[in-house]
């Protein structure tokens, strides 16, 4: 029943939001912010939203990252990723950043054991993977949101440029990285993030290599802002920390005093939520459920069922997470639902399946 019913209601309103976006004011603050926390996007942000709103006014540079700990991207990923997509669709410019370096370290967040470390082989194939796949998310999204978003004259019709931080690693040595980043780094700041002091409690510890993590991802927003005006971070929330050590280092590098005097924020950090079922658990590769978004790992027929046998009690916020209908008509069609009682079997997969498979 659902999905017929969205998709009727689909294409009308993805039309409207394209004449919407070929004005400047899809600029608009008003509001990405509240579209994204409406869907449940947003977990927590760095700064007050009216200051962030503000500074949505004007376009912005947006990065994500991920890192090539696998080939392949798992649904997991498609929260920064979809918020990042929202950014684009809207007009900002958005960098989707692939760790061909920082994937040879291993980020410590949200684990409980160190991570053996990968090989450097396996890790600049699976750079090359995850470009490819992050390239495709964008391209199928972009053709989802609307065709005629491949017009030259739309804001959105580039595919953003995909990075790695190896770029800006490969040529920099230890002394270096201590000078220009480490100087600026607090010690006890560091063990206090969550990351770390989970780890030291543990009878493992945490190795060197991991505990710098945090100032590996530091600079990567740190390099972007300076190169790339970007002024915004998106990441899982357990990428809080790492998010926050970019935000200081930026303000340590170069403080940001305004007229009066005060301290002026320059860059800001969003996390979105993890992505979890009715019961709480989480999705992803080290939960050991992940749903690839690759049809050689997660064949088309699992990634549908995977979808198809989402619980009633989860539809009304994949729907918001997952598509990008709005959010007004999602609750309109979930309350007829309620009011008829009719059980919501399943989400429109076949819309997922266009952008994944
Ligand atoms: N640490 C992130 C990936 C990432 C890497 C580098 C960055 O600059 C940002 C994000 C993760 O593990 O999910």
């Amino acid at each position: 029943m659902l999905p017929h019913l969205l998709r009727r209601h689909h294409s009308k309103h993805l039309v409207r939001r394209v004449s919407q976006r070929s004005h400047t004011t899809s600029l608009s603050g008003h509001n990405i912010l509240d579209d994204l926390k409406a869907r449940g996007l947003i977990s927590q942000v760095t700064s007050s939203e009216l200051k962030l709103k503000e500074v949505l006014k004007q376009s912005q540079t947006i990065y994500a990252g991920v890192d090539p700990t696998a080939e392949y991207l798992h649904v997991g990923h498609l929260l920064p990723l979809l918020s990042l997509f929202h950014f684009h669709i809207r007009g900002h410019n958005v960098i989707p950043l692939i760790g061909g370096a920082t994937g040879l370290v291993g980020d410590p967040s949200g684990r409980n054991s160190e991570r053996p470390l990968s090989d450097a082989t396996k890790v600049e194939h699976n750079v090359e993977k995850l470009r490819h796949a992050v390239l495709n998310f964008f391209n199928r999204a972009m053709t989802y949101a609307d065709k005629r978003v491949q017009s030259p004259s739309t804001p959105t019709a580039r595919v953003p440029q995909i990075r790695s931080n190896i770029e800006w690693f490969k040529g920099m040595g230890l002394l270096e990285f201590l000078r220009v980043v480490g100087v600026h780094s607090r010690v006890n700041t560091m063990l206090a993030r969550e990351s770390v002091s989970a780890r030291l409690e543990s009878q493992q510890g945490i190795s060197f290599t991991e505990f710098t993590y945090q100032l590996l991802q530091a600079y990567d927003f740190y390099v972007l802002h300076k190169n790339h005006q970007c002024s915004i971070q998106i990441g899982g929330s357990d990428q809080w920390g790492n998010i926050v050590a970019g935000i200081d280092l930026i303000n340590r590098i170069n403080p940001q005093v305004g007229s009066d005097g005060a301290h002026e924020d320059k860059a800001f950090g969003i996390t979105t939520p993890l992505l979890t079922n009715a019961s709480g658990a989480k999705f992803g590769k080290s939960a050991g459920n992940a749903v690839a978004l690759d049809s050689s790992i997660t064949s088309v027929f699992d990634f549908y069922q995977f979808f198809l046998r989402t619980a009633d009690s989860d539809v009304g916020r994949y729907l918001k997470i997952f598509t990008l209908l709005p959010v007004e008509k999602i609750d309109e069609v979930l309350q007829a639902h309620q009011v008829r009682s009719f059980p919501v079997h399943a989400i429109p997969c076949h819309l997922l399946i266009k952008c994944f498979s």
